[in-house]
């Protein structure tokens, strides 16, 4: 069964927008847990421009499904996560200037960072993921770090899939199968929408979680939250 964490950030841009504490990061993700989510994703970055890092210690007592941080493995990222303690950790290699994230993890060239960081989180109970973009030897090197789980980058599938090119999804079901073949688990996220969810889930053998926030929060402007939230369990039956 593929879990479906929803992302959060985007709440917080709109909290930080006017400078006070409207929408509430912490009971809005307490609404979508209670809409059906079975995860709450957030991805404080060291600007702070969305999820501050106070923000992901206040969650952490109200998450009862599935808690997933995902951040650049820096000093002050590792040292919060190993203090809040999530169900999960999701390692992403986004500078800090990034507009959002934008490639995944040389696995092969940061092998010895992966194997010490992982090592310390798996150490510390927390169950871990990296981010990596579609491409064998990626998923082949992500192995031997000792991760548990890899996070599928789709956003080149997303940009594909909504220009009616179908193939796009080819080297992620590649992927996916090798990845199943390594015993390691596979989640995906970016871009991900009601448009392009069904056709990914449906080629992606063992997919245990997706997690979406930019299309899932748009969609909600116009469909409402717990509607949207539904329609994407529906579509990842
Ligand atoms: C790793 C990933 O794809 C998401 O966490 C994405 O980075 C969302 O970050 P923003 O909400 O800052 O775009
Ligand atoms: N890991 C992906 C994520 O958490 C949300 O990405 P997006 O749906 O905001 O692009």
């Amino acid at each position: 069964m593929t879990k479906l964490s929803v992302n959060i950030n985007k709440i917080a841009t709109l909290r930080n927008s006017r400078g006070g504490d409207l929408p509430n990061v912490v009971a809005f993700a307490k609404d979508v847990q209670r809409f059906g989510a079975e995860g709450v994703t957030v991805h404080p970055r060291p600007d702070e421009r969305h999820i501050r890092y106070q923000d992901a210690y206040d969650l952490k007592p109200e998450v009862y499904t599935e808690y997933n941080i995902e951040g650049n493995p820096i000093p002050k990222f590792i040292d919060m996560v190993l203090e809040i303690k999530p169900t999960q950790v999701t390692l992403v290699p986004d500078s800090i200037d990034a507009i959002t994230s934008n490639a995944g993890w040389d696995t092969i060239k940061h092998k010895d960072f992966l194997v010490e960081v992982i090592k310390e989180f798996k150490q510390n109970g927390i169950r871990t993921s990296i981010f990596v973009d579609p491409v064998l030897e990626q998923i082949e090197g992500a192995k031997v770090t000792g991760t548990d789980r890899i996070e599928l980058y789709t956003e080149a599938f997303a940009h594909q899939y909504g220009l009616g090119n179908e193939s796009a999804i080819e080297p992620y079901t590649a992927c996916a199968e090798l990845a199943n073949r390594l015993n390691l688990g596979v989640n995906a996220g970016h871009d991900l929408s009601l448009d392009n969810i069904k056709f990914f889930k449906d080629h992606i053998p063992g997919l245990l979680e997706v997690s979406i926030g930019h299309a899932l929060i748009s969609e909600s402007l116009y469909l409402g939250v717990e509607n949207v939230i539904q329609m994407y369990l529906h579509k990842l039956k």
